[in-house]
């Protein structure tokens, strides 16, 4: 695969969580296989006792060190970084990496965004006000509801309908309308970035049985069925409402590319149960290229960067490879 000629943007995250260790193992990795070059925007002083740090002012010198040093474009933390023990002070720079990675993004300076577990809880304390990534993602691009996530794994595509909301409020927030519209987005960048020119949606049901012909709820024949029909009418190649609890079976995967699925937790308990170490959190529906590993901030295990890393980089790198490979995908080097 040819290396894009913009490096990605990798953001700080929480700096009291596995992010800084990540993203040294990660560049420790990377750094001479031709593929992946990013610059962390992130506070080199928790970095550069344990990897070679370039201070860069522009994502544009990236490129020219990334080979014998980890490019750094400094976000400063306001408080002391203790590894595993958050501080609300932090959350200023946490927040103003993903804006800057975004607007480096959108200005073409950049190739994707990549980003580094946030606590959600932390950021909301100091108060923040979206529930993630994915939706402050939206709000920065200016399109707030278009925001669709996809969770990759080499065994399974998962993209949930509804997402950060309790249980409760997602089946207020299912409709057909909705169904069709997450669909169609999935579908389009299936073929967009992933190159499968004529996608296969597996289409899951809500309730047991997927409802059991209305003996155990309705929503399939009253909302997802609908759907269903829509898409097919324009010309989208899916089937279901399938039951939610075989539809990840190992024979049933192999005949679709992603799952549509009603809940958050539908989505991700299959992906993250099959191959945690590997899954990669894709924002679509947006003007830019961001990826995300699947975990979160792992409080428990964070500790100071040094020359190993306690952490699995799995899911950070197999995030990297595929913001490379989308954008790629985007600049016509792959096909
Ligand atoms: N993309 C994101 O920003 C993102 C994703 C998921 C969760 N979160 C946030 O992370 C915080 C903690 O969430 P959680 O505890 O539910 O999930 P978590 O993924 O942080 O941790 C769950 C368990 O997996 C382990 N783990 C996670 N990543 C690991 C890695 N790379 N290597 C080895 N072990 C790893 C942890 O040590 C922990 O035992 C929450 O505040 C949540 O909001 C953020
Ligand atoms: N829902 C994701 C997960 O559980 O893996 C995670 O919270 C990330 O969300 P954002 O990318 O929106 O931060």
């Amino acid at each position: 695969m040819m290396r894009p000629s913009r490096p990605l943007a990798l953001t700080l995250g929480d700096p009291a969580g596995i992010g800084p260790q990540l993203t040294a193992q990660a560049w420790r990795s990377l750094r001479h296989s031709g593929e992946g070059t990013f610059f962390w925007l992130g506070d080199p002083r928790l970095i550069e006792v344990a990897v070679p740090v370039t201070r860069i002012e522009t994502p544009e010198e990236a490129d020219a060190v990334f080979a014998v040093s980890l490019p750094v474009l400094p976000v400063l933390c306001d408080a002391a970084v203790i590894p595993g023990q958050p501080h609300p002070r932090n959350a200023a720079a946490t927040i103003s990496s993903i804006r800057l990675a975004v607007e480096y993004v959108l200005a073409g300076r950049a190739g994707g965004v990549v980003t580094n577990p946030i606590a959600k809880h932390v950021l909301a304390a100091a108060g923040f006000p979206y529930p993630g990534h994915t939706e402050f993602l939206a709000a920065l691009c200016d399109m707030p509801g278009e925001e669709i996530m996809m969770l990759v794994s080499p065994q399974l595509r998962v993209v949930p309908v509804t997402v950060h909301v309790s249980l409760r409020k997602a089946l207020e927030m299912l409709t057909t309308d909705r169904i069709v519209s997450v669909a169609e987005t999935a579908n389009a960048a299936l073929k967009r970035d992933f190159g499968i020119l004529t996608p296969r949606l597996a289409i899951a049901g809500l309730n047991p049985h997927a409802g059991e012909q209305g003996l155990m709820g309705e929503e399939e024949i009253t909302i997802i069925r609908p759907a269903i029909e829509k898409l097919r009418a324009r010309g989208i190649d899916c089937l279901g409402p399938f039951p939610p609890d075989t539809m990840f079976s190992n024979t049933a995967r192999p005949t679709y590319d992603v799952a549509i699925c009603m809940y958050h937790d539908q989505a991700l308990i299959p992906l993250k149960t099959l191959d945690m170490a590997h899954g990669v959190n894709v924002t679509l529906g947006l003007p830019l290229i961001r990826t995300s590993p699947d975990h979160g901030t792992a409080f428990d295990i964070a500790g100071p960067v040094t020359e190993t890393c306690r952490a699995d980089v799995s899911s950070l790198l197999a995030a990297i490879r595929l913001a490379d490979g989308m954008s790629a995908y985007r600049e016509g080097k792959k096909s």
